[in-house]
């Protein structure tokens, strides 16, 4: 019997328990597939230190299942931040931002060792940029990033009713294919305006725990 997309995000959410030591404190990230491993960590009886979040929206759960949010700027750094992802390549390289929470993401990534994205086997691409990829921007400077992506022969599009949880847009970019991830993301990271692009190369995983139908496959980069 194949399992459907929701029961492969519990799979992988439980299996990412395993990068969690006793006593520490875990970067924890945003989406339907965190939702699952916050779950997992709250019902397991894991005596966590605490946790990092990466948006409201998991704070909030957090909060609510009695797990103890700290802010990043309490710790220096995190042995393990666990996210999903809204594509993965086979070196690692993500897309991220399908639920407009890139930028907080990225910054507590950048406090952890190591990254175990956590994905359905949806999610694993040969290049990426089938996924619009979200771009979190200041509004003053959407219409021209906008122009930055039509010169590139894509099309952005601002994410209706999006307000950040920083107060700012987020462009859904399509008809992209982002041969070089870290490359595309350093250039596009200093466009004027552009707060964070949602590439996730420099970040990368190091881990992905992909959710398939044989059960969770583990990969390393
Ligand atoms: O902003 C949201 C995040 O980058 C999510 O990690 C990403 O969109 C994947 O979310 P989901 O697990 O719901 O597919």
């Amino acid at each position: 019997m194949s399992l459907t997309q929701d029961e492969l995000k519990t799979l992988v959410g439980q299996a990412a328990l395993q990068y969690v030591t006793p006593g520490t404190i875990v970067g924890v990230g945003t989406g339907s597939t965190v939702d699952k491993f916050i779950d997992a960590l709250a019902a397991s009886g894991l005596a966590v230190a605490g946790a990092v979040s990466s948006s409201v929206r998991s704070t909030e759960r957090m909060k609510a299942l009695g797990i103890r949010v700290l802010e990043a700027g309490e710790v220096t750094s995190l042995p393990v931040y666990i996210d999903g992802a809204d594509e993965i390549d086979h070196a690692g390289h993500m897309v991220k931002g399908g639920g407009a929470a890139l930028t907080r993401e990225k910054i507590v990534a950048d406090l952890a060792e190591r990254f175990v994205c956590i994905a359905d086997e949806s999610k694993l691409v040969p290049v990426l940029g089938a996924f619009p990829l979200p771009v979190e921007v200041i509004p003053m400077a959407a219409a021209q990033i906008a122009r930055r992506f039509a010169a590139l022969g894509a099309q952005a599009t601002l994410r209706a009713g999006v307000v950040t949880d920083n107060g700012c847009q987020i462009l859904d970019v399509r008809g992209l294919q982002i041969t070089d991830p870290k490359a595309f993301e350093a250039d596009v990271n200093q466009w004027p305006g552009v707060v964070t692009v949602g590439v996730f190369a420099r970040n990368r995983a190091s881990v992905c725990l992909l959710g398939t139908a044989a059960g969770v496959k583990t990969l390393v980069f």
